[in-house]
């Protein structure tokens, strides 16, 4: 297939920072865009995300460098050329780049034309845009993690862990677990404004309460669950992504926002097996710093057999460093951001390597996000089981849970819902 055209813009994302848009058009006519999204707590071996530093543009935030590497260098190598397939569409951008980490053209510019690619293409042979990532015959429909109360980077004011999540898992649909996460949501608002708390949200549209310890965010989201009318641990489980990288000092782990007491990577452990006995957590995201690879592995050891432990800032969506990590035994499970590789090919070759060594995946949006959906659809390709994508209120969120009730819609009989199988049946360890 040849590709016609290559286009892009700046727009902004949920934080109203600048982002890239990018479009390609194929010969037959065909059209495919998208957006790119952007963490705040970022892993140090994340591809790297452009900024123009211009301080008279959005503070330094523009991405004008980005998008003008699309316009041009990009746009030239690829205007006119013959493409067979997504690999071989990323396999020019990557060496068009050149660079281990996408430093020269940039994974904000990379991501989102290969991204355009991938819905071009499913335009093109005219298949929904999970069918195009991946062909099969029968889907499992994710099971959503919402993200209801934010701390840490994502709101400035209170917890030193960043996310708290709800997994409503005992549905016999996406549809319903969503209504069920939902409920929560609403029942948690109600329990904090009765509490004279704040009910306002962060970045990823989960409250961000003045709450004085971690421990009183899970009691919250517990006695939610209760108020909506579920059995925590039966119908909900509690999935936490603390973002331990950003606690660490160099040595220890320092709760920066409460007590301002800095914890051995032991001392966490301990905390974390406390935490799996008294409350019905079932996963683990980033327990451990990702300068702490001696910590990962204790914990692993520790608590590997009994929940699900996803290493995000320490792999980074990248096969290499999750080859370390299989190798070294750190971790069961990989978040898998778009972003922190940069193309469409390589997201989905980590995917394979963590499911041919029994690792699972979370698929994960980013903090800074936008309208775009395309990871609902990798989530249902991936079968992988599970995504975050926030909660609550904020449409950029909401507008990856719509495009997955419209996707079990289509593929009716086709889509089976995970349900809480998914945080079981760990092979490894
Ligand atoms: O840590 C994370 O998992 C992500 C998404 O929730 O946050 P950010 O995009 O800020 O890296
Ligand atoms: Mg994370």
């Amino acid at each position: 297939m040849k590709i016609k055209q290559v286009k892009a813009r700046e727009v902004l994302d949920s934080r109203g920072n600048p982002t890239v848009s990018a479009d390609v058009v194929l010969e037959d006519g065909s059209f495919g865009t998208a957006m790119c999204p952007s963490g705040a707590s970022t892993g140090e071996k994340e591809a790297v995300e452009l900024r123009d530093g211009d301080q008279h543009r959005y503070n330094g935030k523009g991405v004008l460098k980005a998008v003008s590497n699309i316009n041009d260098e990009i746009s030239n190598a690829l205007t006119g050329r013959d493409v067979e397939s997504q690999e071989a569409f990323d396999k020019l951008l990557i060496e068009l780049d050149g660079t281990p980490f996408k430093s020269k053209l940039g994974a904000n510019a990379l991501l989102p034309v290969s991204m355009a690619f991938s819905r071009a293409m499913s335009h093109s042979r005219k298949v929904p845009l999970y069918r195009q990532l991946y062909e099969r015959r029968d889907y499992i429909m994710p099971v959503p993690c919402m993200n209801v109360i934010n701390g840490g980077r994502h709101a400035d004011n209170n917890l030193d862990f960043q996310e708290f999540m709800i997994a409503p898992h005992n549905a016999s649909s996406f549809r319903e677990a969503i209504r069920m996460g939902e409920e929560t949501f609403h029942a948690l608002k109600g329990i904090l404004k009765a509490k004279g708390y704040y009910t306002g949200v962060g970045d990823e549209g989960g409250f961000a309460p003045n709450l004085s310890t971690n421990e009183e965010a899970v009691e919250l989201i517990l006695e939610s669950i209760v108020k909506a009318g579920y059995d925590p641990g039966k119908d909900i489980s509690i999935c936490l992504d603390p973002a331990a990288s950003e606690m660490w000092d160099g040595s220890k782990y320092l709760f920066y926002k409460s007590t301002q007491q800095r914890m051995e990577s032991s001392e966490l452990i301990s905390l974390w097996q406390s935490w799996v006995t008294k409350y019905p957590i079932v996963l683990l995201e980033d327990g451990m710093g990702e300068d702490d690879w001696q910590g990962w592995k204790q914990l692993t050891q520790a608590m590997g057999k009994n929940i699900e432990l996803v290493g995000d800032d320490i792999f980074c969506t990248n096969p290499a460093i999750l080859q370390k990590g299989i190798d070294e035994r750190v971790a069961n499970s990989i978040l898998i951001k778009l972003n922190q590789i940069g193309t469409v090919t390589e997201t989905l070759d980590t995917i394979r390597l963590a499911n041919k060594h029994g690792y699972h995946q979370f698929l994960s949006h980013r903090s800074g996000e936008t309208e775009d959906t395309f990871l609902a659809d990798l989530a249902v390709a991936s079968n992988a089981g599970h995504l975050k994508t926030g909660s609550g209120c904020r449409s950029e969120r909401i507008a990856k849970y719509n495009r997955l009730l419209l996707i079990e819609e289509e593929l009716g009989v086709a889509a089976t819902f995970a349900d809480g199988e998914t945080f079981k049946n760990w092979n490894n360890k």
